[in-house]
């Protein structure tokens, strides 16, 4: 189930934090227990002087690090990149286009033609799917349209895509261009399912009535797993099955929620998902992508013979094309079973260099232990921002569901108007990166594989000095 412990289906509590825990003190003997507070030494933090000296530069020893609170925007550099390109281009140097199909003894990378199956073995585990459930591939927005490609089918009945209100612009830009792709009124075929006036957070039950309301003209549900803007993390699997049970193909986003929140996506039945992996994934700005397609769509059906795979419907080249036959170059497709078959090209090795080598730091923990951290972690920073305040004198709301089972790592800050800039030009001023979205909302993103509890409280201190000033 969505948002529980992960082991038997029972929802974790939400922590609660005594009085004496609003103190540095009390943040650092956090830190000093935090059973994975060895994994931020796996991360280069930018330091403070790198970020004002406008100059390439590696952080130094000495420097002091800022405060990054900014991975749900762009993970920082794993350690292992550097490790994981050196060996990448002394294989090309070496020996050319030998790399395709060798292994090299003391590499950390595949040859190149199974480089998309060692990422995709490792992606897997994260958003919980089968290793041919997954393929490493494209960008975000592209495998999107290509999704869509194969599970928006729309009918003479069906035709509507639900989504939501506030939707990634490029999410709103993929489904409002797909549907006219078809010939059809985009407008009137965009459902947007947004929270009601005056709130922030949209009811399961409110995205479940929708599905009733369009279960005769909606051909697919396509939402964020975690909502960019807000942060909410939707109820994956109650949603998915319910909108399944009515006719819909349901597919999600989960730009936000991959490397962020616990997924299944195999057992939840979902039927496709998407994600970028340079954000909690840390694999580098515009990092290749990942896909997910659910077991039973990828299969594919050779009972009329070898050569006449039957398969569902998608925009094909040759990379989706089974290795076996690959390089027959006898124009007869026959698919990778599984997600694989989505692919289309040739994948940049750099590319999957550095997604290999952010996964490598996933590969030395679980989800499950990084999700407990996160609860915990983004859990103190509520507490210390709500801490000595009622919700009339704050000058802030947060408008990210106060249910840790409703939020992954991010708490968006909706500041009273007028206030953006000058809190902003604060937490630049004093080393913290986070994220500003007009008109006021500041996004905190503290990560459980690098971000500590003393830079929680460091965080809160200067946010409500800013706010006090
Ligand atoms: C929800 C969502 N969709 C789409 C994008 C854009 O993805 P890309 O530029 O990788 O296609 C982002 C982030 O940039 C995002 O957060
Ligand atoms: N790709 C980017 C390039 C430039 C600036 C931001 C981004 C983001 O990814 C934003 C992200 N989707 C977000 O939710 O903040």
């Amino acid at each position: 189930m969505n948002g529980t412990n992960g082991t038997n289906g029972v929802k974790a509590a939400k922590p609660v934090f005594p009085a004496e825990a609003a103190s540095r003190e009390y943040a650092a003997s956090l830190d000093k227990s935090d059973p994975l507070r060895a994994l931020r030494d796996e991360f280069i933090i930018p330091s403070k002087a790198n970020l004002a000296s406008k100059k390439l530069a590696k952080p130094g020893l000495s420097d002091k690090p800022s405060i990054y609170f900014c991975g749900n925007s762009l993970g920082i550099q794993p350690k292992a990149v550097a490790k994981y390109m050196e060996a990448q281009l002394d294989t090309w140097s070496g020996i050319g286009v030998c790399g395709h199909f060798t292994d090299l003894e003391d590499s950390p990378l595949s040859q190149w033609q199974l480089l998309s199956e060692q990422a995709a073995a490792s992606m897997c585990k994260i958003v919980g799917a089968e290793p041919a459930e997954v393929a490493a591939m494209g960008t975000l927005t592209m495998n999107l349209h290509l999704l869509l490609a194969s599970f928006y089918k729309p009918t003479e009945q069906r035709r509507k895509i639900l989504m939501d209100w506030k939707a990634f612009p490029s999410d709103h830009y993929a489904i409002e261009s797909h549907i006219a792709w078809h010939d059809l009124d985009a407008k009137e075929n965009m459902v947007l399912i947004g929270p009601d006036e005056g709130t922030y957070e949209i009811p399961t039950e409110k995205i479940l009535s929708y599905i009733d309301k369009h279960a005769d003209d909606a051909a697919v549900l396509l939402l964020p797993g975690i909502q960019y803007y807000t942060g909410q993390l939707f109820d994956i699997p109650r949603i998915t099955k319910y909108a399944q049970e009515r006719g819909l193909v349901v597919g999600w986003d989960l730009a936000h929620a991959y490397g962020n929140a616990e997924l299944k996506l195999h057992d939840w039945n979902v039927d496709f998902a998407a994600w970028c992996t340079y954000k909690y994934g840390n694999a580098g700005p515009g990092a290749m992508g990942g896909i997910f397609v659910h077991d039973r769509h990828g299969q594919v059906d050779y009972s009329e013979g070898e050569d006449s795979p039957k398969f569902r419907h998608r925009l094909t080249g040759w990379y989706g094309g089974d290795r076996s036959v690959r390089f027959k170059m006898d124009n007869k497709f026959k698919p990778i079973p599984g997600a694989g078959g989505w692919v289309l090209s040739n994948p940049s090795v750099i590319d999957l260099t550095t997604l290999c080598a952010a996964l490598s730091v996933f590969d030395k923990t679980s989800m499950k232990e990084l999700r407990q951290k996160s609860i915990h972690l983004t859990a103190y920073l509520e507490f210390l921002l709500l801490k000595d305040s009622t919700d009339e004198e704050r000058l802030f709301e947060i408008i990210t569901p106060s249910d840790p089972h409703a939020r992954g790592a991010q708490l968006s800050l909706l500041l009273k108007p007028g206030l953006l800039h000058k809190v902003a030009d604060r937490l630049q001023n004093a080393g913290i990166i986070c994220d500003k979205r007009e008109p006021g909302v500041v996004r905190a993103a503290p990560v459980p594989l690098y971000n500590t509890y003393s830079e929680v409280y460091e965080f809160v201190e200067v946010f409500k000095g800013a706010l006090a000033s």
